[in-house]
């Protein structure tokens, strides 16, 4: 297992241009699914999960022409149903989360799909319950066996549009109905529906493949089913967890960063959150500049009492982003309760932090209370690995902060989401490298 040796405690400075979005990414590819026209899309992120769903789809016997690194065009005229059989299947489907969401786009085409329990972190119970019920809603049996860990749906005669009230806002269950609902007959109505951009990605993208999709940004999509979708080109959006990060990252370095092509239309709260840290940021067209902070102060609300972020579906906070507020609140003044609420193993990295000297208290799995230390005491360099991707981040600038050299484990899990990202900091002045 690789890892990444830092010498940290120093500022940077420059320009850095966010990935294409991972989220975004694994929806859009699986939709290539739906037609056996060609589908390219560009501003990829070449992240090992993206490179893995393409290999899967590869093996389901999609025809793949990479034109770049970040750009591919997909045709999915010759697909090789039977694959779902396979051993070969169940290990590759269980690399990675967003592989669940080849179950909707092969169901609607081809009147099944299976999925081994999928990857992606381990950050506690990720549920699949809302993909399932959606499809049964719209006309499909369950099959497979979950005591092997090996889920599917089939229908033998099309999908039948419907209404469904999802159980929660689930944003690859919201995509995975999404996706079967297009080519099912009728209506369909998905209200409770995620919303994030991502998701509006999608539909922007499907309806440019033929499909009849109002409603979207909303959580009340309305589907008109149609028999068949061609193909199209397709642009990803800036990763805005990437975009996230690096402002968490300037700003507890005290570097001074332009993020340029951030994407600030589609960044929600991202930016109010970080600024609730008491770091400025300067917005200039898509740009956003960071100037080197001596200090920042967390706000209180308005009655004087301590700030809590916490996570909420969209247009609620990201859960992907809580762990970068936190590491980069152990260096403010002030403190602030963050509150992990979606999911309950996220949060237990924080003891490499503790050792690292920052001031926090795991109050339970969801909850963790920082007091910042304001500069007084910088973080001391540690050893200390990955446990997910956005731990895995966070715990890569609170090694870009610390004095000293440090070595983060287990980098295998930031090169899921992160592209490139040693040479990407290094541009920086970042001082960094990959050890094998
Ligand atoms: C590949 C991909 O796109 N992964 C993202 C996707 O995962 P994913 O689609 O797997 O996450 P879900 O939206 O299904 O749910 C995340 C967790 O939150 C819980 N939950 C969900 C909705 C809700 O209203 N209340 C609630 O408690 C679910 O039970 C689950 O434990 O969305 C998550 C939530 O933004 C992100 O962290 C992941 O990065
Ligand atoms: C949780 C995440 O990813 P995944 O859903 O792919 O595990 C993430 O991107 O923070």
């Amino acid at each position: 297992m690789s890892q990444f040796k830092i010498r940290g405690g120093k500022p940077l400075k420059g320009d850095i241009v966010p990935q294409g979005a991972k989220n975004e990414a694994l929806q859009v590819i699986c939709a290539t699914l739906l037609t056996p026209e060609p589908v390219t899309i560009s501003n990829l992120p070449d992240i090992v999960d993206v490179r893995k769903l393409i290999d899967l789809l590869a093996a389901l016997g999609v025809k793949i022409t990479p034109h770049s690194p970040n750009e591919y065009t997909f045709q999915a005229d010759t697909i090789d149903i039977d694959y779902l059989y396979t051993d070969d299947f169940r290990r590759r489907g269980a690399a990675l989360r967003g592989s669940v969401m080849i179950v909707g786009p092969l169901l609607a085409r081809f009147g099944k799909g299976y999925i081994p329990k999928p990857g992606g972190d381990k950050i506690g119970r990720r549920r699949l319950d809302t993909h399932f019920d959606g499809f049964i809603k719209l006309g499909a049996r369950l099959r497979g066996n979950p005591g092997e860990n090996f889920y599917g749906v089939e229908t033998h005669s099309p999908l039948q549009g419907t209404y469904m009230l999802l159980e929660e806002a689930s944003v690859t269950g919201t995509a995975n109905i999404l996706m079967a609902a297009v080519l099912a007959r009728g209506t369909t109505t998905i209200y409770h529906a995620a919303c994030e951009p991502y998701i509006q990605q999608l539909c922007r993208m499907l309806n440019s493949m033929g499909a009849r999709i109002t409603g979207i940004g909303s959580n009340l999509l309305t589907i008109e089913g149609v028999t068949s979708l061609h193909g199209t080109t397709h642009r990803c959006l800036p990763d805005m967890i990437e975009v996230g990060s690096f402002i968490g990252l300037a700003a507890i370095t005290g570097s001074d960063i332009t993020i340029r092509n951030a994407g600030v239309p589609y960044l929600g709260q991202i930016p109010s959150v970080f600024r609730k840290l008491g770091i400025t940021l300067h917005i200039i067209g898509d740009d956003i500049h960071i100037p080197p902070h001596d200090h920042y102060e967390i706000d209180t609300f308005m009655d004087g009492s301590i700030m809590t972020i916490s996570d909420a579906p969209w247009p609620g906070f990201t859960p992907d982003l809580l762990s970068i507020v936190l590491v980069t609140a152990t260096q403010a003044r002030g403190s602030v309760l963050i509150h992990q609420k979606m999911f309950e193993s996220r949060l237990f990295f924080v003891d490499k932090l503790i050792d690292m000297g920052a001031q926090i208290i795991l109050c339970d799995p969801h909850r963790a209370t920082v007091i910042g230390l304001d500069r007084r005491q910088p973080l001391r360099p540690a050893t200390m690995s990955s446990p997910d991707i956005r731990a895995g981040v966070s715990l890569l600038i609170a090694a870009l902060s610390a004095d000293g050299t440090s070595i983060i484990q287990n980098i295998e899990q930031i090169d899921r989401g992160y592209q490139n990202i040693e040479h990407r900091l290094r541009l920086l002045g970042a001082d960094i490298e990959r050890i094998p």
